[in-house]
């Protein structure tokens, strides 16, 4: 895949990048790892006034970078606007909580006792250079919560951003260079995807975190895995969405549009299956199905477009196999199903609703990134769970009630790495994110995230060793 910006409203190339050839890439690797000999001795005062800086910048770019993020990949320009303030929001949530949240854990005085020690703790140290390989979908957000974690622990970053976003990978690189980051502290490596194992294999390289497809994280885990180096993957996802019948109805049919449709229907954690209680069903489906027809599909940097084009010809190739295949096999369009009327140039694909879905459609299975929906009737709380379970995937999940029975029931049985009751799912800098089967492994954000790059270091002091 050529390493450019392509508009996926038109289709047209603004812009095309030559991939860093050997020698620059070992310049960048010798710079990252240099920085990180000097960025692990600094202290988190230190951290956070450049990580603040970088957010206020952040803060004064937030038009530009929103642009460049909506022509490069398609999502609402009043979205792209959203991510850019929220990555701000998450760079000062860690510039304020990093110190805390690494701060030395102390066992008991017994346990210590018995380990023989006069005294023991953990001490968390950065681990290196971490190699981040990131998606397109929110192009800042995923890289922002990797980076302003890792930067606060004191490690550095390489950045492998998808193709079709070098302009924002770019300005990342340059965002956190004119907040004063000593040069290697956080780069941007514009390589294709073949050059990713090299790069990982350098000894100067600690870790990976990945964000992106399962053949993207099976590839990159097992590269790692030779290496004896640790991972964080973060997969797709095929959220389930269950409606049971003490819910708001008006509420969760609101919320189910924005859930699926967020981001033009590509986000790991979008709501992509509805499973709703028989009791009422036809009143949700209604609801629902209203909600998305009355979307405005169009141009993505009007303020009043809801859904853009897919990111890429590929990609909405793709979704259109999945729903052709369920319509094929019976399965029935309460709206959408195709192309829109009057949008030939771009990627776009009409919001969708299907129902009648079987378990021998792929779409039953296989994440649907676009935005489609797929709509079930069950008969009550356990066929909810089974299907809501019957996925390769646990990301996230979302669970509408008021019984607090069946939430307590919900939190213990959805294979997943969040519930979220009575809203829809959301990433928090505060909140751990991430999965389990095959959305992947280890965590993202909140205390969990910043620790999954750190050396959990023992420091274990004999009877001896206090200090004359
Ligand atoms: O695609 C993954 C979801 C990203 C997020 O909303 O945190």
């Amino acid at each position: 895949m050529p390493i450019a910006t392509v508009n996926p409203a038109n289709g047209e190339t603004l812009r095309t990048f030559d991939a860093l050839d050997e020698q620059e890439i070992e310049r960048r690797l010798a710079a990252a790892h240099r920085a990180f000999r000097h960025h692990r001795t600094t202290d988190f005062a230190q951290r956070a006034r450049l990580m603040n800086r970088a957010a206020d910048l952040l803060d004064e770019d937030q038009d530009e970078i929103a642009r460049t993020m909506t022509v490069e990949m398609g999502k609402p320009v009043k979205a792209a606007r959203a991510e850019a303030a929220k990555c701000a929001k998450a760079m000062r949530w860690y510039a304020a909580n990093a110190e805390r949240l690494l701060a030395d854990e102390h066992p008991d005085d017994t346990d210590v006792e018995d380990s023989g020690a006069s005294r023991a703790r953990v001490h968390y140290r950065p681990l290196g250079v971490i190699l981040a390989v990131m998606p397109w979908n929110f192009p800042l957000w995923q890289v922002m919560r990797f980076a302003a974690p890792a930067l606060m622990a004191g490690n550095t970053g390489l950045l492998k951003h998808a193709s079709n976003v070098p302009q924002t990978a770019l300005y990342i690189e340059d965002l956190f260079s004119r907040a004063g980051y000593p040069e290697g502290c956080f780069q941007t490596l514009l390589i294709g995807s073949g050059a990713v194992e090299a790069v990982l294999r350098d000894p100067r390289v600690a870790a990976a975190t990945l964000t992106g497809s399962e053949p993207a994280g099976r590839a990159v885990a097992s590269v790692a895995g030779d290496e004896v180096k640790k991972t964080v993957l973060e997969l797709g996802g095929s959220d389930p969405y269950v409606v049971l019948p003490s819910a708001d109805i008006e509420k969760a049919a609101a919320t189910a549009v924005t859930a699926r449709v967020q981001n033009n229907g590509q986000s790991c954690i979008a709501a992509k299956r509805f499973i709703v209680h028989t009791d009422v069903y036809d009143a949700f489906a209604e609801r629902f199905t209203a909600g998305m027809r009355a979307l405005t599909v169009g141009d993505p940097l009007e303020e009043s477009t809801d859904v853009g084009p897919l990111s890429s010809e590929q990609g909405r190739a793709d979704l259109e196999e999945l729903v052709g295949d369920a319509l094929g096999q019976g399965a029935t369009a309460l709206c959408g199903g195709g192309r829109p009327e009057g949008l030939d140039r771009g990627w776009f694909h009409e919001p969708t609703v299907l129902t009648g879905i079987t378990p021998g459609m792929r779409i039953h299975r296989e994440e649907t990134f676009g935005p489609v929906a797929t709509l079930y009737r069950v008969a009550d709380l356990d066929e909810a769970l089974e299907v809501a379970n019957d996925t390769p995937f646990g990301l996230s999940s979302n669970v509408w009630t008021r019984d607090q029975g069946e939430m307590d029931r919900c939190v213990r049985d959805l294979d997943a790495g969040g519930v979220f009751f009575n809203g829809m799912t959301a990433s928090h800098p505060a909140l751990p994110f991430g999965g389990v089967k095959r959305s992947g492994y280890g965590r993202e954000l909140a205390g969990h995230g910043i620790r999954e790059f750190c050396n959990a270091t023992t420091v274990w002091y004999g009877p001896d060793s206090d200090a004359r």
